[in-house]
């Protein structure tokens, strides 16, 4: 099958808040070309001793997303392009010109593996791809085994570091963990591997159920202590009841503010006294909204971390 590639001419500054309305929208699998140098700190963190020269940072940017030819009426396009828009009274998004063409989904599919290489989160952390090798690994140093396949969660996105700084920082060993939104199942592993006593995570995607499945046997997880189930917990009252809600000493969830907000409402009910909630997920032009939410559900605030765009709440029931 071909999907059809649109690709907006737009600027640097622009990206983060384009990507995020595009995903809001269920437009996912979003690639981004532009000339932003990595930091320092960055190349540290990444594998790559010699990165291509792409000459000066112009402030152009270049984001693509892929339309099922199916889905591709012409509303569909409009409704987008109408978004993106809308955001000039944020951002400068430049000239804002997009362009059709057509690709091979297998491409599509599997392109980015290419340019997705092992990384260190941190100084005891690598996220290693399944396909790659990693030598001379410091000792101590938890190596975590990834294929998200078409899920979310390769660690290399703001809001997933966020969620593993504040595990890092607040998990206990006697912890049963929820992790709403698992995509890849990156936070259970790690918390898991981190010494977590039980995690059950959800996802209201199959295929990233799946993933987070197949990656916690690559990593070892004892599966006596974990479980991944797909469904609702916002909107599903069964569901809830097989998840156990409420028994958790600590929920994670790296999902949309909009998915965050309806979350904090059901959520508080179902948690210990005491337990804590840490979500990601919020651009930063929605953190009063959530912070407004997670106040009026009776949460109490911990932490608030910020990172690029990007905003993490630790809060406690
Ligand atoms: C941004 S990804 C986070 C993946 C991973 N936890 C991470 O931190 O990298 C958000 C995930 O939430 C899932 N999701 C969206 N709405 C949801 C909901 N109402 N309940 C559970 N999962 C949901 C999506 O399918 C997606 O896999």
């Amino acid at each position: 099958m071909r999907w059809n590639k649109y690709t907006l001419s737009t600027t640097t500054q622009a990206v983060d808040l384009i990507s995020y309305t595009l995903g809001e929208m269920g437009i996912e699998g979003i690639e981004i070309q532009d000339k932003v140098p990595l930091s320092e700190e960055d190349k540290k963190k990444m594998f790559i001793d010699i990165l291509p020269d792409l000459g000066p940072d112009d402030g152009k940017a270049l984001v693509s997303f892929y339309i099922d030819p199916s889905q591709d009426h012409e509303d569909t396009i409009q409704r987008v392009l109408n978004e993106i828009y809308g955001l000039r009274d944020f951002v400068d998004i430049g000239e804002a010109t997009i362009t059709k063409s057509q690709t091979a989904d297998e491409d599509w599919m599997n392109n980015w593996k290419k340019y997705w290489k092992p990384f260190k989160v941190d100084d005891a952390i690598i996220i290693k791809p399944t396909w790659e090798t990693v030598d001379d690994v410091p000792e101590g140093t938890l190596v975590v085994e990834l294929d998200p396949g078409t899920s979310f969660g390769t660690g290399m996105h703001h809001t997933t570091r966020l969620c593993i700084t504040q595990i890092k920082k607040y998990l206990q060993p006697e912890y049963k963990l929820l992790d709403v939104g698992c995509g890849s199942g990156i936070l259970t592993i790690i918390s898991m591997l981190l010494g977590c006593r039980e995690a059950t995570a959800t996802d209201i995607d199959p295929h990233a159920v799946d993933a987070a499945v197949e990656n916690a046997k690559g990593n070892h997880l004892d599966m006596s202590r974990c479980r991944f189930l797909c469904g609702d917990v916002i909107s599903d009252n069964e569901f809830c009841e097989t998840v156990d809600m409420g028994q958790y000493d600590m929920v994670v969830a790296n999902i949309l503010a909009d998915v965050i907000i309806p979350l904090s409402k059901v959520l508080r009910e179902h948690m210990k006294p005491g337990a804590l909630f840490v979500s990601s997920g919020i651009i930063d032009m929605k953190e009063e909204a959530v912070r407004q939410a997670l106040l009026e559900n009776g949460f109490e605030i911990v932490e608030v971390t910020y990172s690029g765009e990007w905003v993490s709440f630790t809060v406690r029931a």
